[in-house]
């Protein structure tokens, strides 16, 4: 570590506030009534239910999401028995990662105790207040007489991560690269440097996946461990001791396949590289720092395969890839234990994932780098949204497969859907979308077809199955970008490509261009600058197709300037006959949940019908996400506070849309913050028409309207979804620049859902 890194990683540490984790209530406590019922006399009905019946703990307390990170302090990182204090960091970042990684609340807990037995009596009776207990950085031998006992005394999962999340990656790692490698576990021939608690969890978990205990060999501190060896020995070891008459590291490594470093910084030698075997895989894992550096081994043996602990190289073998999602599946389904059926799931499926396409978070993570299944990626990266959707259900239905689940999962698509809200925050509204997209996929065309995002919201489109993929774009350049990025599909097959300058799709465009021509030859453009206009501006090509009736929606634009976009859009679709014109819909997704903006892009300063009418084809809007409307007209005047003409406009505009639609919950004209705090509306109004807080904000002009989204996402780290076009004669969508693959899914469910429930006549 250099000393710009280290005081960056203390300043961190220490800035703005001691340390890495804060504990945050889940309920109000605003008022009496709240104090009440949470505190005395009100806890005191929940204390009850659970003396009656313990597992109503689930219910009414965090167990069920709780897990303890304990420690002793002997085994910390690679650095040694530094003790529980200054293993506290350690144990804060676990704590962190579980919850960032799978939404698990976790405590750390220190426990300056090295005696086995009294480490363990402290530890079983903390049994009431967790879901389960992450044993950490405890050294071997006493680790495993720590944790068999405790998993014999205590109901729910004990799991040393060490051992068992070490050795669940290592596993995943072991098997891509010996596929990569093009060799076969059996025979492979296996040298490890360390012996302790990761180093042995491994071996048996490698054993158990076929690996032949005759090819392995295995190191300590002290050299060669072998049968008769006295120094340093302890009956877990000796189950890996040999017979052999070679003593040190180097001496054992001559053909080795794989290498396995769970021990110190810098233990493995270049100079010894070469006589391994060919093609070797080298896992130098001992962090922080490895027992050798990937550019080293690299630079001894260009064939090798070589993985770290660290997140700065590729390769990053660390348990990180396990714990958060195996005790997310584990605690899902109430599992009483982690069994090896359940660790077995979730090796096969981190190896899956690798050798499946990555996605975009991970290459946004990645600096924009989209990884391929290839040597420098022979297991997912920690930030893979993929993990928590595949290894926690995997791990859940190998707990109820083997009968340790006690709430079993009754619907496991569902589950694995209700997973995303840790992933992606647009889950929880899409949700409704994407089910009704499910129904009937409609045909959408793509008019980039060619930019990476689009491609890989298409990939998903396709796995979600909520649309038939239209791809503008030229043939080979697509090819290639799919085959770039690892991606599935199949452009023969799944999607089909639309080429407005190739020969091939003649026939299609040639007529759709007599079309354009027509349409804004009106505006005075010449059928030569319409077709060139076809030709080069996808936008057109794509808005044309859905003109023609030959795809059902289309997603244009998220490459230069958003108006342009429309304006090409417009030319071709138009707005609906029986609307005065077209408006732009965007919603913000943050904590405190989703919250909808009119109009955001397009009318610079509607008057009061328009309001009125941006209003409900919002509300319908809203509706279409399987939400209540409840919409604020919003001002700097509250109920008739000003006689200003923005405030006037909002009152009037009011008074049409309960004329329109007496039934939706809409109020106004109001402040922002009497719009979102109802005790803020209540002060200046007495029977406002909705409670709680608006989620359809209506804005007196653009500029509010946009300032106020864009301050939001900015402010509140909020997710944008759209802008939505509402009052379009066909389904179509302009995207923005900002936009990420997820967002082009989200917008084709949108745009799938609104048509069937049109043609249902919803
Ligand atoms: N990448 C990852 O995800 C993980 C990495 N690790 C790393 O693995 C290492 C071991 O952790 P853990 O098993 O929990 O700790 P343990 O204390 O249980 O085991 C350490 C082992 O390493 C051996 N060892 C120590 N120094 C040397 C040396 N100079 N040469 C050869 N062997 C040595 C010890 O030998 P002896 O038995 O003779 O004392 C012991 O067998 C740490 O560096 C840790 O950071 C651990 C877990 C996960
Ligand atoms: C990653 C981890 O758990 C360790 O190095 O100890
Ligand atoms: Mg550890």
């Amino acid at each position: 570590m250099d000393e710009d890194f280290r005081k960056a990683a203390l300043d961190y540490h220490r800035l703005p506030r001691p340390g890495k984790l804060s504990i945050e209530p889940t309920k109000r406590m605003a008022s009496q009534r709240d104090l009440a019922l949470a505190y005395s006399p009100g806890v005191a009905a929940a204390c009850e239910e659970i003396a009656a019946n313990p597992d109503t703990a689930y219910d009414y307390t965090t167990r069920g999401n709780m897990v303890a990170v304990i420690t002793n302090g002997t085994a910390v990182l690679g650095l040694g028995a530094i003790g529980a204090l200054a293993s506290k960091p350690v144990m804060e970042g676990k704590a962190v990662l579980f919850k960032k990684f799978a939404g698990i609340d976790s405590v750390d807990i220190e426990i300056e105790e090295r005696d086995p037995q009294k480490f363990i009596e402290a530890v079983a009776v903390m049994e009431p207040s967790f879901g389960a207990i992450n044993l950490e950085d405890i050294k071997a031998p006493e680790c495993f007489e720590i944790e068999r006992t405790l998993r014999e005394r205590m109901k729910i999962p004990v799991f040393h991560d060490d051992q068992h999340g070490t050795a669940i990656i290592v596993a995943a790692a072991v098997r891509n690269g010996l596929v990569m490698q093009g060799k076969d576990i059996a025979q492979a021939k296996i040298v490890t440097s360390g012996a302790g608690a990761a180093a042995l969890a491994c071996l048996d978990l490698l054993v158990a996946m076929g690996a032949n205990r005759d090819n392995i060999t295995v190191c300590d501190i002290e050299g060669v461990v072998y049968e008769g060896r006295t120094t340093l020995m302890d009956p877990y070891k000796s189950r890996y001791a040999r017979q052999t008459n070679a003593r040190k590291l180097p001496d054992v490594l001559g053909g080795a396949d794989v290498f396995l470093g769970l021990s110190a910084p810098r233990v493995l030698k270049a100079e010894w590289l070469p006589s391994m075997g060919d093609k070797p895989l080298i896992l130098a894992l001992a962090n922080p720092e490895p027992e050798i550096l990937p550019e080293a081994a690299k630079a001894a043996r260009p064939d090798a395969i070589v993985a770290t602990g660290r997140s700065d190289y590729p390769n990053q073998v660390n348990n990180v890839l396990c714990f958060p999602f195996i005790f997310r599946g584990a605690l899902d389904c109430g599992a009483t234990t982690i069994n090896e059926e359940m660790k077995v799931a979730a090796v096969e499926a981190i190896a899956r994932l690798a050798r499946a396409e990555a996605s975009e978070v991970v290459a946004a993570a990645y600096g924009g780098h989209a990884p391929v299944f290839g040597p420098e990626y022979i297991i997912p990266k920690p930030f893979d949204p993929r993990l928590i959707l595949e290894i926690a259900p995997a791990v859940a239905k190998a707990a109820m497969d083997s009968g340790v689940a006690t709430r079993p999962i009754a619907d496991m698509a569902d589950y694995k859907r209700e997973l995303e809200r840790h992933v992606f925050r647009s889950g929880d509204l899409m949700r409704p979308v994407f089910e009704s997209a499910r129904q009937a996929p409609k045909r959408v065309a793509y008019a980039e077809g060619e930019d990476d995002r689009t491609l890989r919201a298409v990939q998903t489109v396709l796995d979600e199955g909520i649309a038939e993929p239209v791809l503008i774009g030229r043939r080979e350049v697509i090819a290639a970008r799919i085959k770039a990025m690892g991606l599935r599909m199949d452009i023969d097959q799944s999607v089909r490509i639309m080429d407005p300058t190739s020969q091939a799709d003649a026939a299609v465009f040639g007529p759709l261009g007599e079309l354009y021509a027509r349409k804004v030859g009106r505006r005075g453009i010449p059928p030569e600058a319409a077709a060139l206009n076809l030709r080069t501006r996808p936008t057109v090509a794509a808005s044309l197709l859905l003109e023609d009736g030959q795809v059902d929606a289309a997603i244009v634009g998220g490459n230069g300037e958003w108006m342009r976009h429309w304006h090409q859009v417009n030319d071709i679709i138009g707005k609906r006959e029986d609307v005065g014109r077209a408006y732009a819909l965007t919603g913000v997704i943050t904590q405190a949940g989703t919250t909808f903006f009119v109009d955001t892009h397009l009318l610079v300063d509607p008057d009061e019908a328009q309001v009125a009418e941006m209003t409900l084809l919002a509300a319908a809007q809203v509706r279409a996400f399987g939400r209540q409307p409840r919409a604020a007209l919003l001002s700097h005047s509250s109920f008739g506070a000003s006689q200003a003409p923005s405030a006037k406009k909002m009152r009037a505009a009011l008074k049409l849309i309960r004329e329109a639609d007496p039934e939706l919950a809409v109020d106004g004209e109001m402040q922002a913050d009497a719009a979102l705090i109802q005790a803020v509306r209540d002060r200046v109004v007495a029977d406002s028409r909705f409670s709680g807080n608006a989620n359809l904000l209506v804005f007196p002009n653009l500029d509010a309207a946009n300032i106020a989204y864009n301050l939001l996402k900015a402010a509140a780290d909020g997710l944008q979804v759209g802008p939505m076009l509402l009052g379009m004669r066909k389904p179509v969508h302009v995207l923005v620049p900002s936009v990420t693959a997820r967002g082009i899914v989200n917008l084709t469910a949108l745009v799938v859902a609104k048509e069937i429930a049109m043609q249902d006549g919803v």
